[in-house]
């Protein structure tokens, strides 16, 4: 696969697919939709999640590009309100027709209103909630609330954080079945939501919604994979799709099934950058 190293150029996807969607992009950017995943792919990861912020360059990059594609959606695990505050996604000119599509697309924020729509949050979340403490204790692992549509279970702070992670896999995963949930495993966290939604799904239906006839999507993680697929699924169908890892050592999956990899959020900034100034 392809590695984004010169920061004004728009490198060459690494696969044939990949070089095809890239193609229709720039053919007809208007009706090209650009996926993106926020942790870990819009901003750096660190250790505490209430930290995390878009990369520097990132709201001006997609502010940039925003105005000349169908549409930019940040498609993330977050509750969208969380990610349009970390993002600085509010109110920015050139992002009045972003998206942002939370809890895994259970949740939709559209700059043009403000406003979030959700579901009512599952019985299961809080069930699981109340039962949680006495599966970490001792463990190092610790609690992320989610406005109550699900409950992270973090380990990126623990002594041994995969070996907590790999520990508490199992029984959260029963737990969250008890309930009625499922697990989504992260980078160091493990997740528990809601079933019925996914990335793939929330992209597929953007991208169907606009009639769109190109698709970009960048994501680094484990819950990106649903919306790998769905460009595949795309592909397949006659809709041509470029696939980019947001690359790092802790997740390996996505590198291998990316048409492009990029150095984490400032490789994806600097393409999102080079894609802006190429559609000029
Ligand atoms: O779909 P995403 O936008 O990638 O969100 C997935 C999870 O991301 C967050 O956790 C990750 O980022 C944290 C901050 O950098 C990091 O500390 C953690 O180890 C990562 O797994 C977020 O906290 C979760 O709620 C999201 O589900």
């Amino acid at each position: 696969m392809s590695s984004h190293t010169d920061p004004g150029a728009l490198p060459s996807p690494a696969t044939p697919a990949g070089r095809d969607g890239l193609r229709a992009i720039l053919a007809e950017p208007q009706r090209a939709v650009i996926g993106l995943d926020f942790d870990g792919t819009l901003a750096p990861i660190v250790a505490d999640p209430e930290q995390a912020r878009a990369h520097p360059e990132a709201v001006a990059v997609l502010a940039a590009l925003a105005p000349k594609v169908a549409s930019v959606a940040v498609i993330t695990g977050r509750p969208a309100e969380i990610a349009v505050r970390y993002g600085g996604f509010a109110g920015v000119p050139g992002l009045e027709h972003l998206t942002v599509l939370g809890h895994y697309g259970a949740e939709r924020w559209d700059a043009v209103t403000g406003e979030v729509t959700a579901p009512e949050p599952h019985p299961g979340v809080a069930a699981v909630r109340a039962e949680l403490p006495e599966f970490l204790d001792g463990t190092g692992a610790w609690i992320e609330e989610k406005g109550g549509r699900a409950v992270a279970v973090h380990t990126r702070r623990a002594p041994d954080p995969q070996a907590a992670f790999d520990a508490l896999r199992a029984p959260l995963t029963d737990l969250a079945g008890r309930h009625g949930l499922i697990v989504e495993p992260g980078r160091l966290v493990l997740e528990l939501r809601p079933p019925g939604m996914d990335k793939g799904v929330a992209l597929l239906t953007h991208v169907r919604e606009l009639s769109a006839t190109s698709v970009l999507y960048g994501g680094d993680d484990l819950g990106d994979l649903p919306a790998f697929s769905a460009v595949d699924d795309l592909r397949s169908t006659g809709t041509p799709g470029l696939l980019v890892c947001s690359g790092s050592d802790e997740v390996t999956e996505l590198r291998k099934r990316a048409d492009l990899v990029v150095d984490g959020p400032g490789g994806v900034v600097g393409l999102l950058r080079a894609l802006a100034e190429r559609l000029t």
